[in-house]
């Protein structure tokens, strides 16, 4: 098996690239999109409809999987991938973000980050250390490092503080877990908000210690799109060429394709799991939703574009009676959909990137998504 870790760039279509990240459980086609399961299951999903939509990589949450069922727990019963059946790579969050976003009455020292449970109010303390810990409990092939995402509109002396902070558990992560060790991989995650000067330093900075690929964290955060656009058109160059990019929570399937063009690698969003329950389905003439009357009595496929399950056995009017029913059927078949349909699309981008075709498909995907709002 190929040492984990060794990423190989197989073509390059301007500053897009097509490459492979071994891993200690296979190998990850680039640019990849990545489902979010959570609780250590993709939403209504079960392992065997993942391989059905060729899911290669999911995401599991740090933060959650510590405070239920727990990390000790998991690594006795034999790590995410025993637990969960899942027999192909796992990337683990570090809790950070959920940290942030979720939990309440946070405070950060240098040190680590104190919070409550969102589940029983109870006091927990995160440091670098702990947060390396809980994902090597959790048997993750892809670690990230404890960091502080700071909010959107943050001022710039906090983030310039904070990115420093982020830098030092950095550090501390690489040295709780070495490189190399036992085939886990670690990435860095560049901070330093919406000011380009201060994501130059992150990346510098983090640059300086030996991480197998690197994070851009701190966006989607509610910022504009074209102030996303923006921030990574600066950050995503001053990485490593020869290291995976990985842009943390994106997103639609234009600001994937904007990505991808700007050079990243790797994306994660919970976008089509969450709009599948919503009844928000992607397809490959834009968005719809399910729920709208004029598919009360359509008999067609739902993406005829489409080769899921839902769509080759069911027409969009039986989709819509289950989702007016809240019957679990509708959450299973529309969130099978949708993450097809953004599995499928980063197929077409890795062929296309190895064709020189990728602005075609960039374009192709643009006329059907530029209307309908992101
Ligand atoms: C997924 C690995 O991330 C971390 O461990 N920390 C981290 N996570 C983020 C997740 C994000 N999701 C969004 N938008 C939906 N933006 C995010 C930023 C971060 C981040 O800065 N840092
Ligand atoms: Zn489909």
């Amino acid at each position: 098996m190929t040492r984990p870790g060794t990423f190989n760039i197989l073509a390059r279509d301007g500053a897009a690239r097509h490459g492979t990240l071994e891993t200690a459980h296979g190998t990850v086609r680039t640019p990849v999109f990545m489902p979010v399961g959570t609780q250590a299951t993709v939403k209504s999903l079960d392992p065997r409809d993942l391989h059905d939509i060729r899911a290669q990589i999911v995401l599991g949450n740090t933060y959650h999987l510590y405070m239920r069922p727990g990390d000790e727990l998991v690594a006795r019963l034999g790590g995410l991938h025993g637990f969960a059946a899942w027999d192909r790579p796992v990337l683990t969050d570090s809790g950070g973000y959920q940290v942030f976003s979720l939990a309440g009455l946070r405070e950060i020292t240098e040190t680590g980050v104190t919070f409550r449970s969102h589940i029983d109010g109870s006091p927990h303390l995160f440091t670098p250390e702990k947060a390396v810990q809980i994902q090597q409990n959790l048997g993750s092939d892809i670690m990230m490092v404890l960091d502080e995402c700071v909010a959107y509109g943050t001022e710039y002396d906090y983030t310039a503080k904070s990115l420093e902070l982020t830098t030092r558990w950095a550090a501390r992560c690489r040295d709780e877990h070495p490189i190399g060790q036992n085939g886990r991989l670690l990435f860095g995650i560049v901070q330093g908000g919406f000011y380009e000067d201060l994501r130059t330093i992150s990346a510098q900075q983090l640059m300086e210690i030996p991480f197998e690929g690197f994070a851009i964290g701190g966006l989607s955060v509610g910022e504009s799109p074209d102030e996303m656009r923006r921030l990574l058109a600066h950050t995503a160059p001053i990485l490593p060429d020869d290291k995976p990019r990985y842009l943390m929570g994106v997103g639609t399937p234009m600001d994937i394709l904007d990505g991808v063009a700007l050079g990243v690698d790797m994306f994660d969003c919970v976008l089509p799991t969450r709009n599948a329950r919503n009844g928000t389905l992607f397809t490959s003439f834009g968005k719809i939703n399910i729920k709208q009357a004029r598919f009360k009595e359509d008999d067609s496929p739902l993406d005829p574009e489409c080769d899921c399950y839902a769509c080759r056995t069911f027409s969009r009017a039986y989709l819509r009676h289950l989702y007016m029913a809240r019957e679990l059927l509708s959450y299973r078949l529309n969130t099978l959909h949708n993450l097809r349909f953004y599995l499928k699309m980063m197929e077409e981008v890795r062929e296309a990137i190895g064709q020189g075709a990728f602005e075609a498909l960039r374009a192709r995907y643009r006329a059907a998504y530029e209307q309908s709002e992101q």
